[in-house]
């Protein structure tokens, strides 16, 4: 029987040999994509010729540390591939992220992939999304008035904090996460915070992943839409 973080090790790295010579690699957030990003990083070792654009700064710290090459949306238009994790996985493959707050730049590349593939452990798979709180990147200015509003959609928002301080994005926003129990529409809900002002993306990502790798305690399987 292997742990939660053997599974996470074990499809990290399942996913970064999926990655073929000369692509272009949108490269995730979060502790499972940490093991596709350090093999991915062997493998560019051992020849491999790609190079890559991180969705955090602290993924961007694993790809130098790894030795992984990086570019920017200045110079690659388009991605071959986009590996990332996720907190929630529904048998329509829509996603809850953003536990980690990446969730901004996770779609800006998942957007911009030709093929989005998702790597989780098996705790991660739900029949409805909703039991992890929705997290919803917000600008700082005027954040209780957007919360008010995402209350009124039903959700019962809580602001961000970690070690004590208001925790801000790697875009220098907040992050309100909303408690919806059970999203019965995940299309309809993300349409509705997207008209909210004040909100700049959700977690909810529906209709983007092409393929989800799980890592099970009698192996990997895959789902495909
Ligand atoms: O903002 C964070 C991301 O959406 C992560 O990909 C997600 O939270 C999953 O993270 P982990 O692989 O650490 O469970």
């Amino acid at each position: 029987m292997q742990n939660v973080d053997e599974l996470k090790k074990l499809v990290g790295e399942e996913a970064a040999n999926l990655v073929k010579d000369g692509m272009k690699v949108g490269l995730g957030s979060g502790s499972t994509v940490y093991w596709m990003v350090k093999r991915l990083g062997e493998r560019v070792q051992d020849g491999l010729n790609i190079t890559a654009i991180p969705t955090s700064n602290t993924t961007a710290k694993w790809a130098v540390e790894f030795g992984v090459p990086l570019t920017d949306f200045s110079k690659v238009q388009q991605l071959d591939i986009a590996i990332d994790g996720a907190d929630e996985v529904d048998k329509n493959l829509q996603l809850i992220k953003g536990g980690g707050g990446a969730l901004l730049r996770e779609k800006v590349v998942a957007a911009a992939a030709k093929e989005f593939i998702v790597i989780v452990d098996e705790s991660k798979l739900v029949s409805h999304l909703g039991a992890f709180p929705l997290a919803v990147e917000v600008t700082p200015f005027g954040w209780e008035i957007t919360s008010v509003s995402i209350a009124d959609l039903g959700g019962t928002p809580t602001l961000r904090h970690k070690d004590g301080e208001v925790f801000v994005t790697d875009n220098g926003n907040y992050i309100l996460d909303c408690s919806f129990n059970q999203i019965l529409d995940p299309e309809a809900l993300q349409k509705d915070l997207k008209m909210l002002v004040g909100v700049v993306e959700t977690g909810l990502f529906v209709g983007m992943a092409d393929k989800v790798i799980v890592g099970k305690a009698d192996g990997v399987s895959s789902i495909t839409k």
